[in-house]
């Protein structure tokens, strides 16, 4: 179904309808990165990234779980020092559909002196930061039991009502070690030392940043796939670059983050572990054979484009399939 600059270009708006309807009726739903040159300019709601905000306030998903591993195969893909990349394993629980992504009040307008301004709003209310908190929660339970607020509850009333709730909800989870960091300290330290961090979770821009800066750790952010939760009915997975115009059609471009999108998929969406862990299995037997997209590439390993690598992802997945 369409959406972003596609549906813009065949029907005039970023989120059709249909799209939408066709999606909440589904299991679940793959995403292809939006955005592009073309678009850049037009009014706010004639953006292709409106239409992916429509889209994840339209299917409610609040929990966006972004997982940050640093596989042994890649380590020399880091632009950090080994000893601080290797064996980072950590999850970002970013909350998606709250913030100042969506605040109102929120637009242009002009003051007294006749001097343009532009304006956006951070506002969160405690059932927001009740339920990502309780997801946050309960995945550090399921991993290490450490969980990293980050705000800027030094500065922000919504950090503050955030950190004031996060704290509250610590009482369930007595497993769980609590910590609070403010997001500037968190920028430094996931560069300084990331494997001080377990789960962290915030807010939507904060977690949007974060999680861009956590992929480096990786290797590449074309490493790192998401998966988006609500409450009830189908969740959202995508990987969490965008539509890297600058490498677009040159057969450049590493799927292995939409590749993993669909492991995540299978997982969170559908509930078939093994066909999620056979993917995830056939893409580190794709590294682990020397296959690299340039993002990933590091000296001795085989460089192939977006078409190659998919392809030996494939042989690998038919491979493992016949061998069960
Ligand atoms: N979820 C989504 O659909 C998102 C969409 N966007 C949109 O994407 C467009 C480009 O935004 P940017 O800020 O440039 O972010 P981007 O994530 O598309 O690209 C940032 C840099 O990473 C590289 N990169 C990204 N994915 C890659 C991959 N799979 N393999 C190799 N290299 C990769 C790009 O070539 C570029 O140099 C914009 O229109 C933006 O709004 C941005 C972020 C998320
Ligand atoms: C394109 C934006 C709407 C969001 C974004 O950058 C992201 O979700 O990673
Ligand atoms: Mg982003």
């Amino acid at each position: 179904m369409p959406v972003g600059g596609a549906a813009l270009d065949l029907v005039g708006v970023p989120l059709p309808d249909e799209t939408l309807s066709v999606a909440k009726q589904s299991d679940a739903i793959l995403l292809g990165a939006i955005g592009g040159y073309k678009w850049d300019k037009n009014e706010k709601h004639l953006k292709p990234e409106t239409g992916l905000l429509q889209l994840r306030a339209g299917l409610g998903v609040f929990a966006n779980l972004r997982p940050a591993t640093v596989l042994p195969q890649l380590v020399d893909s880091s632009t950090l020092k080994k000893e601080v990349a290797e064996g980072v394993d950590l999850m970002v629980v970013r909350e998606l559909t709250g913030g100042i992504y969506f605040g109102q009040p929120r637009g242009f307008s002009t003051t007294e002196k006749g001097e343009e301004i532009g304006f956006n709003t951070e506002v969160y209310a405690t059932y927001e930061i009740d339920r990502i908190a309780r997801v946050a929660f309960e995945t550090a339970r399921k991993r290490c039991g450490k969980l990293c607020s980050v705000d800027k509850a030094n500065v922000l009333e919504a950090s503050m009502l955030w950190r004031k709730r996060v704290t509250l909800m610590a009482s369930d989870y007595p497993d769980v070690e609590l910590t609070h960091m403010y997001v500037d300290n968190a920028a430094m330290q996931l560069i300084r030392d990331p494997k001080q961090f377990d789960t962290i979770v915030t807010n939507n821009i904060f977690g949007d940043i974060l999680s861009d800066e956590a992929s480096m750790l990786t290797g590449s952010i074309g490493m790192l796939p998401s998966a988006c939760l609500g409450e009830s009915g189908p969740g959202l997975f995508e990987p969490i670059h965008g539509s890297a115009p600058d490498i677009a059609g040159q057969d450049k471009a590493n799927p292995l983050a939409t590749v993993l999108s669909v492991a995540m998929l299978l997982r969170y969406g559908l509930q078939e572990e093994y066909a999620a862990i056979t993917i995830e299995s056939a893409v580190l037997d794709t590294l682990n054979n020397g296959f690299r997209t340039g993002d990933i590439f590091s000296s001795g390993k085989k460089l192939v484009g977006c078409k190659e690598i998919g392809e030996e992802v494939m042989k690998s997945v038919i491979k493992l399939f016949r061998n069960r």
